[in-house]
């Protein structure tokens, strides 16, 4: 069965709404990794809309299980990731106007400048992931670059409007799930995935890790909301 990176970035949007200090993606990380987590993944956008670089440096040293730093392939981002050293990194498309990652890489279109990075990122010792559609010239490409692992972007399949929907999305994931294996490349999987639509993607051969924030975030917020409130009356009561 695959492990449990816990995407973390979703605390910092919150925090970022006042731009203030809580809450702290370095806190909840712990929470995530004593709860179970074995892995925490941040975002660090080029737009810093949420996790930012001072989250990733403390979560570096306070990471106990592995760290993911999920990142555009930029000079920029590719500078960070050398000086953090995080245990691997996900390379991922980044459009500063989407409200979230829309879909994977195209490294069929780019494979020499993505495999540039791959190099010198694994050369560094730290393993790179791509962060790719599951279609079959994507995955090629991937295995071209050298990196060693894939994450299969699985929002279409989240996206899904029926059940007829759910099953060719998983049809198409499974598929390219085991051309990455037939290739060597290592497997992951993530984006939009819920308490709903995770087993049948945690089934597919050789899958690693499922990378989920949203979802667990959002069920955070309601299952704390009534101890937070009786606190709160405890307080003002005391
Ligand atoms: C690459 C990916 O699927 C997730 O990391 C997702 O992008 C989370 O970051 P955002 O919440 O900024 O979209
Ligand atoms: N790479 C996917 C990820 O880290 C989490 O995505 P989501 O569960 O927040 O949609």
């Amino acid at each position: 069965m695959p492990t449990l990176g816990v995407n973390i970035d979703h605390i910092a949007t919150i925090r970022q709404a006042r731009r203030g200090t809580e809450p702290d993606p370095v806190a909840a990380a712990v929470i995530a990794e004593l709860a179970g987590a074995d892995g925490i993944t941040v975002h660090l956008r080029e737009d810093r809309r949420h996790i930012q670089e001072r989250d990733v440096r403390l979560l570096r040293q306070t990471v106990r299980t592995r760290l993911n730093l999920e990142m555009a392939a930029t000079p920029e981002m590719v500078a960070i990731a050398l000086d953090v050293k995080p245990d691997y990194i996900t390379l991922v498309p980044e459009r500063r106007e989407e409200i979230t990652t829309e879909g994977g890489l195209n490294v069929k279109a780019q494979c020499d400048r993505l495999g540039k990075f791959v190099h010198q990122l694994q050369g560094a010792g730290i393993p790179v992931s791509l962060f790719v559609d599951a279609e079959t010239d994507q995955i090629q490409a991937s295995a071209r670059t050298g990196a060693k692992f894939v994450e299969l972007h699985t929002g279409t399949y989240a996206n899904a409007k029926n059940e007829e929907e759910l099953k060719q999305e998983l049809a198409v994931l499974t598929k390219g799930g085991a051309l990455a294996i037939e290739l060597g490349i290592r497997l992951n999987s993530g984006h939009g995935l819920t308490y709903w639509n995770t087993r049948a993607i945690a089934q597919i051969a050789g899958m690693e890790e499922l990378n989920i924030g949203h979802s667990i975030i959002s069920r955070a917020v309601l299952v704390g909301l009534d101890r937070a409130v009786r606190e709160m009356k405890d307080l003002i009561n005391s």
